[in-house]
């Protein structure tokens, strides 16, 4: 059970703990219910191996994006920052199975200069996605994060997906891809966003 402060975070209320014994015996309870049985060799570690593993796919619950984007430097750059092809797995929320793709993340610093790490864009991304999610709110949360933590002059988050509650169950359209953006500030201006919208979708 892990404890955190949701005093200092914008964290969703009610994200405090993991519980890895109710989630054990929860998916045991699924392994009957769908006609298994738990005590069977292969099955008898499973409901331990789930809970870990849930851990780690909503481990973002428990992450503050204060913590990634409050180190920030100026290097008296002021134009487009761009990070594209990161890659990521989330869980939909509708159906706990996941949906994978990239996110491309730019930003043009704003007068304060502040500039981050490019790998604590990929963190940032990582943590919105081990969340249960839908793809529109993983897109709006990453570029509200820049927006509010480095305070650019303008952010653009484009994020690409194929949703797996589309392709192995439901209406069964494997490599259906879904595509959100979401555009702040001086991005928003046409020939800015083209450009930007250029570079990402320039392969
Ligand atoms: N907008 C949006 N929809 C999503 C996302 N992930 C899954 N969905 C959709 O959520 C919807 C849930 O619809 P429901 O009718 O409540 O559930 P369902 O009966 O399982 O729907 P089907 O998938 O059509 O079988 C489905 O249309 C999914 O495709 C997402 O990230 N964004
Ligand atoms: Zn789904």
């Amino acid at each position: 059970m892990t404890e955190i402060d949701q005093e200092t975070t914008d964290m969703p209320p009610a994200a405090g703990q993991v519980d890895l014994p109710r989630i054990e015996r929860a998916v045991r309870e699924i392994l009957e219910a769908i006609g298994e049985d738990p005590d069977r060799e292969g099955l008898a570690d499973t409901p331990k191996r789930v809970a870990k593993a849930y851990a780690e796919f909503f481990s973002g619950l428990h992450q503050d994006p204060a913590d990634l984007l409050s180190t920030t430097f100026d290097i008296g750059h002021d134009e487009l920052v761009l990070v594209k092809d990161i890659a990521f797995y989330s869980t939909c929320e509708h159906h706990l199975v996941p949906f994978h793709g990239s996110a491309h993340i730019g930003y043009i610093p704003g007068a304060a200069g502040k500039v981050t790490g490019l790998s604590k864009l990929a963190r940032l991304v990582e943590l919105y996605a081990r969340r249960p999610q839908v793809q529109e709110r993983l897109t709006t949360q990453i570029v509200d994060a820049l927006m509010k933590y480095l305070e650019p002059r303008g952010a653009i988050v484009v994020v690409e997906c194929e949703h797996m509650c589309m392709s192995m169950r439901g209406v069964r359209k494997p490599g259906a891809k879904t595509v959100t953006s979401a555009v702040r500030g001086q991005l928003r201006e046409p020939a800015t966003r083209a450009e930007a919208m250029s570079l990402i979708l320039g392969k």
